[in-house]
């Protein structure tokens, strides 16, 4: 699912016959209609997992734990932001009869994950890596080279084949592979060191929301968070 303000894909994965499933990436403006998704289609969502504690919008992990009893919450523990979980490197998050292994992809922040499902087919990248392009690394604990190391060494090194789905995409494009993004993308195919000059020096304007986004996003996108 796309949310057109801050560009944010947010994506649904079910199991057929448990019905259990998972949202990845939710944002608060669109819950209710991932809320309702989620019932049209007779699943149980366990969890709504943040890649990263976002600076462009507020996520929606928070008003799904309410919108959805049984659901919970969850970003990894490097990223600091309370949630009902907190995952980690090697971490699976299962859901019927798949999961989502959780590879650490520090760089766009320092608590930023890649969720890959069980099968290798699929990537979850958030922001570490986008179509063509990557989180950038000016705010947030940024670091260009961390960010280098981690699409190369947790992203790069799986299948060709594996489908690559970035948390935003801002030229209308949704899906790539980890193939075409390791041959074709203009920043991850430079040296690391090209990569950092490049990165350090995009200038681009802070994201509008940024100031509210981030302490929200702290506390799960709701103020309190029953202990
Ligand atoms: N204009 C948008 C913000 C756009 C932006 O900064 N996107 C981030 C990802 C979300 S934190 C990013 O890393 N972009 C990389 C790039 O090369 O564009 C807004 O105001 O929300
Ligand atoms: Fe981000």
């Amino acid at each position: 699912m796309f949310e057109p303000v801050s560009c944010t894909y947010t994506y649904l994965l079910g199991d057929r016959e448990t019905r259990e499933a998972v949202l990845i990436d939710p944002v608060l403006e669109t819950a209710p209609r991932d809320a309702q998704l989620v019932k049209e289609l007779g699943l149980r969502l366990l969890y709504a997992v943040n890649t990263h504690c976002h600076a462009d919008h507020i996520t929606g992990s928070g008003a799904l734990r309410s919108l959805l009893p049984g659901c919970q919450s969850v970003i990894s523990r490097l990223s600091g932001a309370q949630a009902d979980l907190h995952i980690e490197d090697g971490d699976s998050i299962r859901f019927g009869r798949f999961a989502l292994e959780t590879r650490a992809s520090p760089g766009h922040t320092p608590g930023c994950v890649t969720f890959v499902l069980n099968d290798h087919s699929m990537a979850f990248t958030g922001d570490a890596l986008l179509i063509r392009g990557c989180g950038r690394t000016d705010f947030q604990q940024g670091c260009a080279k961390t960010l280098y190391h981690s699409v190369h060494k947790k992203i790069f090194t799986l299948p060709g084949e594996c489908l690559v789905y970035p948390a935003h995409d801002y030229h209308g494009l949704t899906v790539s592979t980890v193939e075409e993004e390791r041959t074709l993308n203009p920043r991850l195919t430079l040296s690391c060191e090209e990569f950092v000059k490049l990165m350090d020096n995009l200038n681009l304007p802070k994201p509008q929301q940024i100031d509210v986004a981030v302490p929200a996003n702290m506390r799960c996108g709701v103020q309190t968070l029953p202990s």
